[in-house]
């Protein structure tokens, strides 16, 4: 990469008169070098009216709306060096004032550097007098970039066979809804992959937009304890179709001598990243269609939920495997239309087809689905994820040999739950973070079961095994975290370039769970600035060094919108013990006078707190009796999103959150019930007011508000 810094663009012993005259000196820097058109400086200021760029330390990093990247003329920055300080944020003042223009995400190693320096106060300090222009582009002279690692994992899987297609009229509905049956006996991950183009076997709308013609080269693969037999079973169907799709061949029909055509893709068919791109497209409507499957099934399996409303769901369901209604949006994907448009059009014909009794569940299932595809999706992180092992055992013995009641193993780590929450309420979730290429199908399998958009980014080796001992008798879990696999450089970046991409269309940004190897504490603290940079809320759910690193400075852009400790992490955090109510709530309005929203403890069976500025409230949950909580605080948090994006605050937020929380204990594993089960667990939810600083305690009405 370029230096992004030359001497020219610094400028030493500045005065501004106030924030808004600084802004514009530092654009003008970067205007008079070519870097940026003029009006890109009111874009940095509209940027800072809608949230402060006051990184901590007395360093800001003013920069424009991703709207207006189109004036950055080429990456750059700028350094306004003001030893005197301008008032920046509340008591405030920067003194170290780095503007950035950038055209993609070259930022991203500006930002690094500085969170680094904001490491090293004594270096800081200097370079806010320093006379030597050099002394501060040495500071922020950036490193090599590394090269992009590609997300997710290989291209085929390693059990594999080719064929070539020799259906007639190439691989439409009919026939993949017979490759989709077979492939779906199986628990191996399937693929098949089309030159470049990859489809889950499982999925009818993934093969359909393959666009496989006639004599398209196709390699199957698979990964899984039963991978050979699936590969031996696809393989049988796709031979035994062939005769009935020759059979039914249009009059005429006769192949090409030699070999067989290579199928063409449609002259207005886009290959590159954006909402036409067809494959990605296609991606997104399978991943809507999951998630409103599942929503619907869980919904319909409730026994909370009434007779009517299952019946209602049953019929609805039927849509989500109707062949004509797929084979339409699938056509209009692949001539290049964007997904809602597609999926409403074929929605649209299709209702034309259907009897007219039957016309309103189309019509109502079209509208789920086409709310599951409108959503900005939510952002997960996990960077240490685990494939959680829970042992069930009468009555843990330590030093002895226990035999285990009951064992079950599951995707896990704690933003893979929050994730699996958030789907399971009906929410669009991205999964980024980073898994360990040698036991990643699990994972695979788990996201494309759940509809969660995977961009995991992979590592060397395995993700960890954490082994969760249920003790019946005491209720009670003892949990063994395992060690992480070790993450380098190029890993951390790929994944901090994935983030940066993701944050331009994220409803929120969720960082959850302990760090692995290889990564410093401060990574959380670094991907906030960088996700505010784009304008986009923060939650922080983490422990240890980690939370420490997080929550240092003040008012600052580094700082997250929510964080969720529990009574052991808040603890950790404050460096004392907190036995009582009292105690806890000081502390968390400790953290909240810090400049954070919105800080929720955590409490077990006794609830959770959440502290915002002028007031506390306790939730008070209905105590369970429960085998395992583990992933209750997981579900906390993906309630406490999700009542954000519902638009619900206060009393209703809480209560929304805490009876995720509560109502999750009674499933297994990384899920939520139907959403009559929190309905009912919300009711059952009493808050509490707590006036702050004193600690008057008041209680509220128990229902919805
Ligand atoms: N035994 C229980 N009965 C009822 N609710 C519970 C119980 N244990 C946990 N919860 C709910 O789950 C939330 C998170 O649990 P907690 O154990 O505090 O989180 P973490 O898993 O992060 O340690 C609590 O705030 C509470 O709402
Ligand atoms: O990221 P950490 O702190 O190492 O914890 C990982 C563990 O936390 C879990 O996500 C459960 O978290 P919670 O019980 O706090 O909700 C497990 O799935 C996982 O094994």
């Amino acid at each position: 990469m370029a230096l992004l810094l030359t001497p020219a663009l610094v400028r030493l012993n500045a005065g501004p008169a106030d924030k808004k005259a600084a802004i514009a000196d530092v654009a003008a820097l970067l205007a008079e070098a070519g870097f940026i058109d003029p009006a890109y400086g009111d874009s940095m200021l509209a940027r800072e009216d809608q949230a402060n760029t006051y990184l901590s330390h007395g360093v800001a990093i003013p920069h424009g709306i991703p709207k207006d990247r189109h004036l950055v003329k080429k990456t750059g920055i700028a350094v306004l060096q003001v030893p005197a300080g301008v008032t920046w944020l509340g008591e405030e003042k920067a003194r170290f004032i780095v503007g950035i223009a950038a055209q993609n995400d070259e930022h991203i190693a500006v930002l690094r550097r500085l969170t680094r320096l904001l490491g090293d106060e004594a270096r800081l300090e200097r370079l806010f007098v320093t006379g030597d222009v050099n002394e501060i582009v040495a500071a922020l002279a950036d490193e090599a970039p590394a090269a992009a690692a590609p997300a997710g994992g290989g291209v085929d899987f390693s059990v594999k066979a080719e064929i070539v297609l020799d259906y007639p009229s190439g691989l439409h509905a009919r026939p993949a809804s017979g490759w989709v049956g077979t492939a779906k006996r199986f628990n191996a991950q399937l693929r098949i992959r089309h030159g470049n183009e990859i489809a889950n076997a499982k999925s009818m709308v993934s093969l359909l937009q393959l666009g496989a013609e006639y004599g398209a080269r196709l390699t199957v693969s698979a990964e899984g304890d039963d991978a050979s037999d699936a590969i031996a079973a696809l393989c049988a169907t796709i031979a035994e179709l062939s005769h009935a799709e020759k059979a039914n061949a249009p009059a005429g029909f006769r192949p090409a001598a030699g070999a067989p055509p290579v199928a063409a893709l449609p002259a207005n068919r886009r290959t590159g990243p954006g909402p036409d791109d067809p494959v990605a497209a296609g991606r997104a409507l399978e991943l809507a269609l999951r998630r409103v499957e599942r929503h619907l099934a869980r919904d319909a399996a409730s026994p909370l939920t009434d007779a009517v409303t299952r019946e209602v769901f049953a019929r609805r369901q039927v849509y989500l495997g109707h062949l004509p209604l797929l084979q339409r949006a699938s056509a209009r994907l692949l001539s290049g239309q964007h997904v809602v448009d597609a999926w409403r059009d074929a929605v649209g014909e299709t209702v034309q087809d259907v009897a007219a009794n039957a016309r309103s569940d189309l019509q109502a299932l079209g509208e789920q689905v086409l709310l599951a595809l409108k959503q900005k999706p939510v952002v997960t992180v996990t960077c240490n994820p685990a494939i959680d092992l829970t042992v069930t055992l009468p009555a843990l013995r330590t030093g002895e040999v226990n035999l285990a009641a009951d064992a079950g193993r599951n995707a896990g780590g704690k933003g893979i739950n929050v994730a699996a929450c958030l789907a399971d309420y009906g929410l669009a979730v991205t999964v980024t973070g980073l898994l360990g290429r040698d036991n990643a199908a699990v994972f695979e399998r788990f996201f494309d079961d759940r509809g969660l958009d995977n961009r995991m980014v992979g590592v060397d080796g395995e993700t960890r095994i954490n082994i969760k001992l249920v003790d019946e008798q005491r209720r009670q879990t003892t949990d063994l975290n395992l060690p992480s696999f070790t993450v380098d450089a190029d890993a951390q970046q790929a994944l901090e370039r994935e983030l940066d991409t993701l944050a331009g269309n994220a409803a929120w940004v969720v960082l959850s769970g302990s760090l692995p190897i290889g990564v410093p504490a401060g990574f959380y603290r670094f991907i906030t600035a960088l996700m505010h940079a784009q304008g986009v809320k923060v939650a922080l759910d983490t422990s240890g060094e980690a939370l420490r690193a997080s929550l240092s400075g003040t008012a600052s852009a580094a700082l997250p919108d929510l964080v969720k400790p529990n009574r052991r992490e808040l603890e950790q955090w404050a460096g004392r013990a907190l036995p009582t109510l009292a105690d806890v709530v000081a502390a968390a309005q400790e953290l909240q006078q810090r400049g954070i929203a919105q800080v929720v403890v955590s409490l077990g069976e006794e609830g959770a707190l959440l502290v915002e500025a002028d007031l506390a409230r306790l939730a008070l949950a209905p105590a369970l009796a429960t085998g395992s909580t583990v992933g209750a605080g997981d579900a906390l948090v993906a309630g406490l999103i999700a009542a954000q994006l519902e638009g619900r605050c206060g009393d209703d937020a809480l209560r929304r959150a805490v009876a995720c929380a509560s109502a999750k204990l009674a499933v297994v594993g990384p899920a939520l019930p139907a959403q009559a089960d929190i309905d009912a667990m919300a009711a059952r939810v009493e808050i509490r007011r707590i006036d702050l600083p004193s600690s008057h305690v008041a209680p509220v009405h128990a229902t919805e508000e």
